[in-house]
């Protein structure tokens, strides 16, 4: 039998915004302009380096139906992971990133640590990443590849989910079967590219079986923001029909 159709909330609620900005002005202002449009904010590096916890808490307070997505991307000794997971289980984020290259016992500590209400994202490759940059910091396989074993030991260690590119779905459905699949270097047909290498548009990525799209620039960037969205979830319900 079919699945039934994702409606347009629903696929609204599966775009993640990356609020990438320098400061928790621009941060909350562009939240505020996305509330209604977007699903979820993910508040990495640039802003949490800049603004500490404090922003998460902030955002949280001023646009309270919006989750939040701290992507800190760690990548260190189990030990330290842990610690780093332990400071941001009290923020009442939704998900945390880590990297899936850390192998099985990091990823286990993390799951282990972060409980049931964080869930830990496992980042396998990045999408500004391609075959030659994998080559060059020594790797023998393709970004594929890799996708799908660090895809394996995301699920085997209990994680929320990966985060991959749109190019890897497939192979991730294979070597995970029914784990969620957080899709960053989304870019709408004919959008700029910029440093993504791994890229799709956002109809494909639903098409493919994307849990979540994570986009930045090309929602930030634009000179309707919240216009832009809207425009990436139309795609986004254009891809969830044509499947
Ligand atoms: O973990 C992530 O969110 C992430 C993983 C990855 O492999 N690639 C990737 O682009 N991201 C993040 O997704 C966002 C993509 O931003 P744009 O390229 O501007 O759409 C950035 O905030 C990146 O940090």
């Amino acid at each position: 039998m079919p699945l039934p159709l994702a409606s347009e909330s629903e696929l609204r609620r599966r775009l993640i915004v990356a609020l990438d900005v320098p400061d928790a002005r621009a941060a909350v202002a562009a939240a505020q302009t996305l509330q209604g449009h977007v699903g979820m904010l993910k508040v990495g590096l640039e802003l949490f380096v800049a603004e500490g916890p404090e922003v998460v808490r902030r955002l949280r307070g001023e646009v309270p139906e919006l989750e939040i997505f701290l992507d800190l991307k760690l990548h260190d000794i189990p030990n330290t992971m842990c610690g780093a997971i332990r400071s941001a289980r009290s923020l009442g984020c939704r998900f945390i990133t880590v990297h899936a290259g850390s192998g099985l016992a990091h990823l286990k500590a993390c799951v282990a640590e972060a409980g049931a209400e964080l869930g830990v994202l496992a980042v396998t490759v990045l999408t500004s990443q391609d075959a030659a940059a994998c080559a060059e910091a020594g790797h023998t396989r393709t970004p594929a590849e890799l996708v799908a074993t660090r895809a394996a030991l995301a699920r085997a260690a209990g994680c929320a989910g990966v985060v991959c590119s749109g190019q890897e779905l497939a192979g991730v459905r294979a070597a995970a079967p029914g784990i969620a699949c957080v899709v960053p270097g989304i870019r709408p047909a004919g959008a700029e590219v910029g440093d993504q290498k791994r890229v799709m548009t956002p109809g494909q990525a639903i098409a493919d079986g994307a849990a979540y799209l994570v986009v930045g620039r090309p929602i930030l960037g634009a000179p309707d923001p919240a216009a832009a969205a809207d425009a990436i979830v139309a795609d986004m319900l254009a891809g969830a029909e044509a499947n």
